[in-house]
């Protein structure tokens, strides 16, 4: 049997004061029913920008700019019946009022109020990846406890990450949960997502963090998501394989590296970004890339196809 030909299919997702545009997709068609961001497939000459142009334009009359087109995330999908390729790009500068110009119904909705169950399966890491910050944000070493904390609310007040890792390998079972505990008050206050390391019954202890972030060595240990849903999973992957495993997982995303040789993994060398590109072509969730990383590094990890960039150095310094 000949393999199916994959699809490639431009999506675009149109911001307009916090709010995303959606369209159900109708009853006769593939994925019939469901909710999808506007889009079509890729025609034979065009690029994914140009593409995008027409198919939101036809979909829904609104005008936008191909420069203004931004990428969010690549998504390979077998459906079984049909094998898609979505290259998802968001724009917050389309002009005109949308209008279901194929008859379908649209409206616009929080990224909050997105759920998978409405869309597509293959929406599914587009939806992580929407909700995500461009930065994660991972802690440095516990020296002192209430320099720590003192350190976590300093950065919470200049308006600190969106999402943090609280990483503490040094410390004992004890004292990492008493100091996640302090470090999630710190972060409710600021309604900013703090995420465990470690193992999965942490969640348990500490029902209020966003989720949990798993080393590969604990990872691999697992066949199936081992964490509820409305939490997230994370993985620190390495190379392809482990990269399989986390989106079998289920993981909600992961972290990629070292991109650069990194002094908190003397002996490990750097990928490079030619490396991490093409792993981030294989994975279908939202990657960070890790790794001897600075935030100028932002913009060559977006071009990578990352959500963004994962580290300590870049926020966190000894006070
Ligand atoms: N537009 C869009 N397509 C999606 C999403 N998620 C998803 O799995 N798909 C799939 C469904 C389809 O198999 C394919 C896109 O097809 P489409 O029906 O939008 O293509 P089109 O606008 O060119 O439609 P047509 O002219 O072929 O009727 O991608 C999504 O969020 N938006
Ligand atoms: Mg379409």
């Amino acid at each position: 049997m000949a393999a199916v030909p994959e699809i490639h299919v431009a999506v675009g997702v149109i911001f307009r004061q916090g709010k995303v545009l959606i369209a159900r997709r109708p009853e006769h068609v593939h994925q019939g029913g469901l909710l999808e961001f506007p889009g079509g497939k890729v025609e034979e000459g065009e690029t994914v920008q140009q593409a995008l142009v027409r198919e939101i334009r036809e979909e829904t009359g609104l005008r936008i700019a191909p420069e203004s087109l931004v990428p969010v995330i690549e998504v390979r999908h077998d459906y079984g019946d049909k094998r898609v390729f979505l290259d998802v790009w968001q724009t917050s500068s389309a002009e005109g009022e949308p209008e279901g110009r194929e008859g379908q119904e649209i409206r616009w909705l929080d990224v909050r109020e997105l759920t998978d169950v409405d869309f597509p399966v293959a929406n599914r890491p587009i939806i992580r990846a929407l909700r995500l910050p461009r930065q994660y944000a991972i802690t440095g070493t516990v020296e002192n406890e209430d320099a720590f904390v003192r350190r976590l609310q300093q950065s919470a007040e200049c308006g600190g990450p969106e999402l943090t890792l609280f990483r503490a390998p040094e410390l004992s079972v004890e004292a990492y949960t008493r100091l996640a505990h302090r470090a999630l008050e710190v972060c409710q206050a600021t309604d900013a997502m703090l995420m465990l390391h470690g193992y999965p019954s942490l969640i348990e202890h500490l029902p209020q963090a966003r989720g949990v972030h798993l080393p590969w060595r604990e990872a691999r240990q697992f066949a199936t998501r081992p964490i509820a849903d409305n939490y997230l999973l994370a993985v620190s992957c390495h190379n392809e394989g482990e990269i399989a495993h986390a989106v079998q997982l289920q993981a909600d995303f992961i972290t990629l590296g070292p991109v650069n040789p990194t002094p908190s993994h003397p002996g490990a060398h750097g990928m490079g970004w030619r490396r991490f590109r093409a792993l981030v072509a294989a994975s279908t969730v939202p990657v960070y890339a890790l790794g001897g990383l600075s935030l100028t590094d932002i913009d060559e990890a977006r071009g990578a196809g990352a959500q963004g960039i994962a580290g300590i150095s870049f926020w966190w310094s000894d006070v």
